[in-house]
């Protein structure tokens, strides 16, 4: 069964085909497309790629999954899109979230893509256009999580208000102090995730060190700052799909 993965964030769509073979091993190929997916999609239709489920999880506005959702409808007019939402709690995995479907889903997804790869207690790190940390115990109790707006729109945004900060020359991302205006302005701001990365890392509310898994655009990034703050982490880029993955399960 050919399956196409749609994962929709805040400023990228992404997506995945995907093989499934016997219920469960599944192959996954063609990550991460850039917008405008539909474009994407609509060539691999021409070249003959023809999914047999499509699969999406957005977290994007109401209206662009409308527009997603009849766009893959024209391209595969006999197939319904099967639109991912966040459960209370699902394939081992318990949302901290009392009103469970205010969790956003590509967290929920993360968690649980997270989850099959592991055993153990972990933190997932997903740096989009929010980076939000949430911590999962080794039973698969999510603990509840963090979400912080992404570093370039809050300097943007303090630059947009403060009339001497200007935010012109970029230096290589650090978080060490600043001696010059945008070091101290980006520097301060990686800092503090970092350090409340770290908090979470060291406080252990899971009973045990946890792994902690960086998905997202600034994945990378993150990884680099923590390497440097000898703070173990592993980025796992598909780790929505991977989430998505468990849905084709049963
Ligand atoms: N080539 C790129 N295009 C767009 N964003 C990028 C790129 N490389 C890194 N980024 C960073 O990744 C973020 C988007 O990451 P992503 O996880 O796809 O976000 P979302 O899930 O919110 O759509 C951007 O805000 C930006 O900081
Ligand atoms: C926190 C998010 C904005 C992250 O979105 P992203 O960075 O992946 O585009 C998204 O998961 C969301 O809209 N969540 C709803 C609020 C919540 O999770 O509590
Ligand atoms: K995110």
């Amino acid at each position: 069964m050919i399956v196409l993965l749609i994962d929709q964030g805040n400023t990228k769509a992404k997506y995945a085909w995907c093989d499934v073979i016997e219920n469960k091993k599944h192959q996954a190929s063609g990550f991460f497309s850039s917008a405008p997916i539909i474009h994407s999609i609509e060539e691999q239709a021409l070249v003959g790629l023809k999914p047999d489920r499509i699969l999406m999880a957005s977290v994007a506005s109401e209206a662009n999954q409308k527009a997603i959702k009849s766009s893959v409808q024209e391209i595969y007019p006999k197939l319904a899109l099967e639109i991912i939402t966040t459960p209370t709690q699902a394939y081992g995995l318990t949302n901290a979230y009392q009103a469970h479907t205010r969790l956003g889903v590509d967290r929920w997804l993360a968690m649980l893509g997270a989850k099959a790869t592991t055993d153990k207690a972990f933190i997932v790190i997903d740096a989009g256009t929010a980076v939000t940390l949430d911590v999962v115990d080794k039973q698969g109790n999510h603990q509840g999580g963090w979400i912080l707006p992404n570093v370039n729109f809050c300097a943007e945004s303090l630059a947009n208000r403060a009339g001497k900060i200007e935010l012109k020359q970029l230096n290589p991302i650090s978080i060490s102090l600043g001696r010059v205006t945008e070091d101290c302005v980006y520097n301060a701001l990686y800092a503090s995730h970092i350090q409340l990365i770290k908090s979470q890392y060291n406080e252990q509310i899971t009973g045990e060190k946890p792994l902690i898994l960086l998905a997202g655009g600034d994945a990378q990034l993150y990884l680099e700052l923590l390497q440097q703050e000898q703070v173990p982490a592993k980025i796992v880029t598909n780790l929505v799909f991977l989430g998505m993955l468990e849905y084709l399960s049963d």
